[in-house]
C-alpha cells in the first residue's frame, strides 16, 4: 500500500481451523465464525472509516467471511489467500510410500478401528500430513474458496494456487496493496467486481475443478452480501454446461500445489473462457477485465493428467450437483465427482449426531448398503451445522465408502470421500423445537439418491415423527445468535447478519462513505488525486498524535521508519 500511495493500518480477526475442530463439540462454531469475521471487519473498517482493504484469509471460513465483508461494505478490495499447505509424505509399516493430506489421518482412524491399519501407521500418517503452514492442501473448501475470489476478480490472476511458503506470495501481497490503492483511485468498489456474471464465473471454475461442496453455501452468502440474485438453479444451470476437469483431492490424485505447477487457476479459466464458458468481460482487481488479464498472463492448455481438456473431460458435467427430491425439496447439494453409480438406493439408518453414528461404525453395525442418515446437525438444530469428516472419513477408511451413503442436514468437509449427499431441508424440518433435518426419516425406509439426474427420493410413505428427544436447544452465546436468523441450510447460506434472509425486514444499509470521498473518475477528483494520496493527511497526522497519546513519541517515529522500510525490502 505505502507502494502505491496509500497508508495501510492492520487490524486481525478471530479464525477457527477446521482441521483442529473437526469431529467433536468445536465444529458446532465453525460456520459461526464466518459471519462473525465477517461482522468483525466491517466493525473495524467502518468505524475507522477506512478507504478499502486488502483481506488476507488462510482457513476455510476465513476466506468467505472476507468476501462477505467486501461485498458488504461496498468499498474498494483486493482478496489475498495465504497459500495451502504442501502435501506430506509417508512411509508406511510395508513399505509403501504415499503422499497424504489431513483427509489421509480420517480415514486412518476408521481404518485402524476395524483392524485395517495398524496404530503404528496411523501415528506416522498423523505425523506426516502438516509438513508446514498453509490450508488443507486438496481441492478442499480453503483451495476451492482460494479459485473462486480468483475466478470472480476479487484477488490477482494467478495468486490462488501458490502454496503457502512460496516467495510469489510476498509479490502478491505487494502488488495487492498497490492494487487497492488504484482500484480506490479509480472508484471500483467490490460490487462492481461481484457483480453475477462474476458469481457465475466463481461457478464454472467450481464445477471444472470438482470443488468443495461448501462453496454453494458460501457464494449464496457472499451473492446475498453483494445483493446479488443467486439461487441453487444457477448452480444447476452452470453445471450442466461445465465439464469436470480436475483429477484433484478428495476424490482425485492431485493437490493445489500440482495445479501451481501446470500454471494454476488461469489454466482452466483460460480454457473455460476458449469455449465460451467464462464471461470475459467480467471486471476485476486489477481494473482490467477477465479476458484481458488472461490475454496478459497467456496460460498454457491444461496438462491432460491433472486437468483435464474440455473434449476429454472426466466427468460431462460439473464436479457438483443439486438434488431434489421428496428427501428434499428446497435441494440437497452433492459432490456428485465422488460418485461412480448412477443410482444409489440403500436402507436409512437414522442417527441423531455425528458422534451415534461414529460409534454404531466403531461397533460394525453400519454394513454394505446403509443410508446413514445424520441428523439434528441442521444451522439451527445443530446449532451451526457441523462438518461430517469424522464419520465420512471413518467410513472411507473402513472401506465402505462405495458402498455406505451418508445423508445429513449438517456440511460436508471439501475434504469428505465418502459418497455423501446433505445441506439438505426434508419437508417439515422446520417443526418443532428441532428444526433439523430428517424428521421425515425413518430407520428402515428406503432411500434412493440418482446425482446423474439430480433427485434424492424415499419410498416409504411413512414419516418420522417429531424425533429429537435428545435434542437440547442451545445455550446462549455465539452458536445461539446464529439460530436467531438461520432457519435452513438454504437460508443458513446465507449471512446470519442479515436478518432479510429469515422474512424479517432489514433495513437497506446505506452505503458507507469512503473517509477519501472524491477519488473517482470525474476530471475534479483527477485533479485532487494528482495533488493528494488516497488517504488524507488529515487522517495521518491524527494517527500519529494517537500514536504518540499511546505509546510515546517513539511509535510516531516507528511508524515513519515503517513507511520508509517498505521500498528497501523491495530491493532486497
Ligand atoms: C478440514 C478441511 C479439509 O479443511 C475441511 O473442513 C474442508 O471443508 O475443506
Amino acid at each position: 500500500m505505502h507502494a502505491g500511495g496509500g497508508y495501510p493500518l492492520e487490524f486481525g480477526t478471530i479464525s477457527v481451523s477446521d482441521g483442529i475442530s473437526m469431529g467433536h463439540e468445536g465444529m458446532h462454531f465453525s460456520l459461526v465464525s464466518r459471519d462473525v469475521i465477517a461482522d468483525s471487519v466491517e466493525t473495524v473498517i467502518s468505524a475507522e472509516r477506512l478507504d478499502g482493504s486488502v483481506l488476507l484469509a488462510g482457513c476455510d471460513k476465513s476466506l468467505p467471511g472476507m468476501l462477505m465483508a467486501a461485498a458488504r461494505l461496498e468499498l474498494s478490495s483486493v482478496f489475498l489467500y495465504a497459500g495451502s499447505i504442501m502435501p506430506g509424505w509417508v512411509k508406511l509399516e510395508d513399505g509403501t510410500e504415499k503422499d497424504v493430506t489431513l483427509i489421509d489421518a480420517f480415514e486412518a482412524v476408521g481404518a485402524c478401528q476395524r483392524g485395517l491399519m495398524s496404530k503404528g501407521d496411523l501415528d506416522r500418517i498423523e505425523r506426516a500430513i502438516c509438513p508446514g503452514e498453509g490450508a488443507c492442501g486438496g481441492m478442499y473448501t480453503a483451495n476451492t474458496m482460494a479459485s473462486v475470489a480468483e475466478a470472480m476478480g476479487m484477488s490477482l490472476p494467478g495468486s490462488a494456487a501458490p502454496p503457502s511458503a512460496d516467495r510469489r506470495r510476498d509479490m502478491f501481497a505487494r502488488k495487492s496493496g498497490e492494487a487497492v490503492v488504484e482500484l480506490l483511485r479509480r472508484g471500483i468498489t467490490a460490487r462492481q467486481i461481484m457483480t453475477k456474471e462474476a458469481f457465475e464465473n466463481a461457478i464454472a471454475v467450481v464445477m471444472a475443478f470438482g470443488g468443495s461442496t461448501n462453496a454453494v453455501l458460501h457464494l449464496l452468502a457472499i451473492a446475498h452480501e453483494a445483493e446479488v440474485e443467486l439461487t441453487l438453479a444457477d448452480f444447476d444451470r452452470v453445471a450442466s454446461r461445465v465439464p469436470h476437469l480436475g483429477d484433484l483431492k478428495p476424490f482425485g490424485r492431485y493437490v493445489m500445489n500440482d495445479v501451481d505447477r501446470i500454471g494454476g487457476v488461469p489454466v482452466v479459466m483460460k480454457a473455460l473462457l476458449d469455449a465460451g464458458l467464462l464471461h470475459g468481460d467480467a471486471l476485476t482487481v486489477t481494473g482490467r477485465t477477465v479476458a484481458e488479464n488472461l490475454a496478459d498472463i497467456d496460460p498454457p492448455d491444461p496438462d491432460g493428467k491433472i486437468l483435464r481438456a474440455l473434449d476429454n473431460p472426466i466427468h460431462h458435467t460439473g464436479g457438483i450437483t443439486i438434488l431434489h427430491g421428496s428427501l428434499a425439496p428446497e435441494g440437497a447439494v452433492v459432490k456428485s465427482a465422488g460418485f461412480d453409480e448412477d443410482v444409489f438406493t440403500g436402507t436409512a439408518r437414522v442417527f441423531e449426531r455425528e458422534r451415534a453414528a461414529l460409534d454404531a461404525l466403531e461397533d460394525g453395525t453400519i454394513t454394505d448398503g446403509d443410508v446413514v442418515v445424520i441428523r439434528y446437525e441442521g444451522p439451527k438444530g445443530g446449532p451451526g451445522m457441523r462438518e461430517m469428516l469424522a464419520i465420512t472419513g471413518a467410513i472411507k477408511g473402513a472401506g465402505l465408502g462405495k458402498t455406505v451413503l451418508l445423508l445429513t442436514d449438517g456440511r460436508f468437509s471439501g475434504g469428505r470421500r465418502a459418497c455423501a449427499s446433505g445441506t439438505w431441508r426434508p419437508r417439515r424440518s422446520m417443526a418443532g423445537p428441532s428444526p433439523s433435518c430428517a424428521t421425515a426419516t425413518r430407520s428402515g425406509s428406503t432411500l434412493r439418491t440418482r446425482p446423474s439426474t439430480s433427485w434424492c427420493r424415499t419410498r416409504s410413505s411413512r414419516r418420522g415423527g417429531p424425533g429429537g428427544s435428545r435434542w437440547r436447544p442451545s445455550t446462549p452465546g455465539a452458536c445461539w445468535r446464529s439460530t436467531q436468523s438461520s432457519c435452513s441450510p438454504r437460508r443458513a447460506a446465507r449471512s446470519s447478519s442479515r436478518r432479510r434472509s429469515c422474512g424479517r425486514r432489514c433495513p437497506r444499509r446505506r452505503r458507507p462513505q469512503p473517509f477519501s470521498k472524491g477519488l473517482g473518475l470525474d476530471a475534479a477528483a483527477e485533479e485532487r488525486r494528482s495533488r493528494t494520496v488516497p488517504v488524507t493527511q488529515a487522517t495521518r497526522r491524527l494517527l500519529a498524535a494517537v500514536a504518540v497519546a499511546l505509546r510515546g513519541p517513539s511509535a510516531a517515529g516507528r511508524g515513519r521508519e515503517r513507511r520508509n522500510f517498505a521500498p528497501e525490502r523491495r530491493s532486497s
